[in-house]
């Protein structure tokens, strides 16, 4: 069987020098170009990459996208920043290139997918629900694409079950004390020299509290769901929006 062409963007990185390793050690992949920032997008459509994955920075990814999908290049997604308006472009663009996927993974390890899920679960059985992230500080985003969705899907748990809004008798707060309001959840960033990728939902009801943790401690933690990302997003036309959607949860 043919291997699977597969190109890294950001390949010098912190995150794309690891996926440059793991594309290499996939039996079934091959590394067909290594692009950092300046190198020529054309060098993708010269190597004949079947995917790209996108491991770069929210000012590049979505002029990388741009290009993939006007080359029907499959792009396995890593880079954080999204919004609505980024990713309503992004389907827009998708238009024009029917049988091209694109999976964007706020987060590539299955102990954070499920974190996710776990939130998402709990969150309607609880009178209150924050989020803290916690990630080293050469990080350009905040809050986190993993913090962001998990607020998100916690958010949506709770319109559907119809849950009260959160208590909170705050009237007089140093700015950014609260965190950030995503979707009527606090999220609170730290950024510390040591850390790599972390990130705890405290959930709080009368007379109890829970914790769901999930720490990465290495790139290497990315890697499967990457591995994963490329193998299925070459059959799966359209934007995924979350690796949730390639894994079988139940
Ligand atoms: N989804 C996940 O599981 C996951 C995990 C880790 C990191 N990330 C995200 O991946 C991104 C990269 O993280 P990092 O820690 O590796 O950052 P990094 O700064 O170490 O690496 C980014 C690399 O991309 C290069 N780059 C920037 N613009 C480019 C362009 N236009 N073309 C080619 N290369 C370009 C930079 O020179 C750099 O080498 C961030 O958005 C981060 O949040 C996602
Ligand atoms: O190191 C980073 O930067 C990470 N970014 C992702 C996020 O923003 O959630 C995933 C974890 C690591």
């Amino acid at each position: 069987m043919s291997k699977l062409r597969v190109a890294v963007i950001g390949a010098k990185g912190r995150i794309g020098s690891e996926a440059v390793k793991a594309v290499e050690a996939a039996d079934d992949m091959e590394l067909v170009a290594e692009l950092g920032r300046g190198d020529e997008l054309e060098t993708l459509a010269d190597a004949g990459a079947q995917v790209a994955v996108e491991l770069t920075h929210p000012d590049s990814v979505m002029g990388n996208l741009d290009f993939c999908v006007r080359h029907g290049i499959h792009a396995v997604v890593g880079t954080t920043g999204w919004t609505d308006e980024r990713l309503a472009r992004l389907r827009t663009s998708l238009e024009a290139s029917p049988e091209t996927g694109v999976l964007i993974a706020p987060n590539f390890s299955i102990g954070a997918v499920l974190t996710m899920r776990f939130a998402q679960l709990a969150a309607p059985y609880f009178e209150s629900v924050e989020v803290v992230e916690l990630h080293h500080p050469n990080k350009a985003d905040a809050p986190s694409g993993t913090a962001t969705r998990t607020a998100q899907l916690i958010a949506e748990a709770r319109r559907e079950a119809g849950s009260a809004p959160q208590p909170d008798a705050t009237t007089t707060a140093l700015d950014g004390a609260r965190g950030a309001d995503v979707d009527g959840v606090p999220v609170h960033s730290v950024r510390l020299r040591g850390l790599l990728a972390h990130q705890e939902v405290l959930l709080g009801g009368e007379g109890e509290t829970l914790t769901v943790r999930h720490d990465s401690l290495h790139h290497s933690s990315f890697m499967p769901g990457i591995l994963l990302g490329a193998r299925r997003v070459v059959s799966t036309p359209g934007l995924t929006f979350g690796l949730e959607h390639f894994l079988d949860l139940g």
